[in-house]
């Protein structure tokens, strides 16, 4: 099944944008009752069987696993999820970008060894660069647009010609370089008025969208700056906010009902806007 259409089932069909990041950090995993940090692979695992209802998506974040020597485990999540969870896509967030033969090797990592259904990728090297990706027809790619940190405006929001960086990635992923039509945009919920402009650029595209959560976007903002004119198309991703809600046994149970609560709030705002 092509990523778009998975992504389309899941928000029509489990009426949720929400999707909960994975980014496993040693210095804030929980403890078990005897005291032990818990496993990475275990911490994970627990997270989406307690949050999988909840979520159109889940976003492993490559760096995380690999700072940790977890590669493994990254692997085996993914996996766990195709098979316990069938239907839930998987965003690998590993920001790649790199010439076309090396792109491709990338392309072979994120589908292939890791079995994501989407990758993050930096476009600015260009639609060479993104060109290996295109080739596996069903998988998507989220390149960067305008990110949600404070320097994302160092170069995205320098002026070029007429528009400015991030308006002609954003153009450019709507129109030419969406050859296989799984194409979206990494847009941070921290600037909403950029927000709404990528998606005058890009009516269809759907949106990656990190920033609420710890980085303290506003959900109410971004929807009604994100939204397609089907009420849907945005990947509503938050990561610390939820994976480390509680940091004893109970952290599963404590991720749950944070995801519920964001899931809802961004529920809620999807309804104030058609009242
Ligand atoms: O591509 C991303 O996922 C991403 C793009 C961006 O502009 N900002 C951003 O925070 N992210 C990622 O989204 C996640 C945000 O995590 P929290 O701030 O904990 O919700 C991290 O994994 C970031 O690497």
């Amino acid at each position: 099944m092509k990523f778009i259409d998975q992504l389309e089932a899941r928000w029509t069909g489990s009426d949720t944008m929400l999707c909960v990041g994975l980014d496993p950090n040693p210095a804030r995993l929980p403890k078990t009752a005897s005291g032990a940090a818990v496993p990475v692979y275990d911490f994970c695992r627990d997270i989406i069987d307690a949050t999988a209802d909840t979520v159109c998506a889940f976003k492993p974040q490559f760096a995380y696993f690999a700072a940790m020597r977890e590669l493994d485990a990254l692997e085996r999540l993914t996996a766990y999820i195709h098979e316990r969870h069938p239907g839930i896509p998987v965003i690998l967030d590993a920001k790649r970008g790199d010439i076309g033969s090396t792109a491709r090797a990338y392309a072979v990592e994120a589908f292939e060894v890791y079995g994501a259904d989407a990758v993050t990728l930096s476009p600015y090297m260009g639609f060479d660069t993104v060109e290996p990706y295109l080739e596996y027809e069903d998988k998507g790619v989220f390149l960067l647009c305008r990110t949600s940190n404070p320097g994302g405006a160092d170069i995205e929001m320098l002026q070029a010609g007429e528009r400015k960086v991030f308006e002609h990635v954003a153009a450019n992923a709507s129109e030419r370089w969406n050859t296989n039509g799984e194409m979206g945009l990494v847009v941070g919920a921290t600037f909403p008025g950029e927000l709404a402009a990528v998606r005058r650029l890009a009516p269809k595209l759907p949106f990656l969208v990190p920033g609420i959560g710890a980085q303290g976007g506003d959900i109410n903002a971004a929807v009604r700056a994100g939204v397609t004119s089907s009420g849907w198309g945005m990947v509503i991703n938050s990561s610390r906010a939820v994976i480390y809600a509680g940091n004893g046994p109970d952290f599963a149970d404590a991720a749950r009902a944070k995801a519920i609560e964001t899931r809802d709030a961004i529920r809620a705002a999807q309804a104030s806007l058609k009242a």
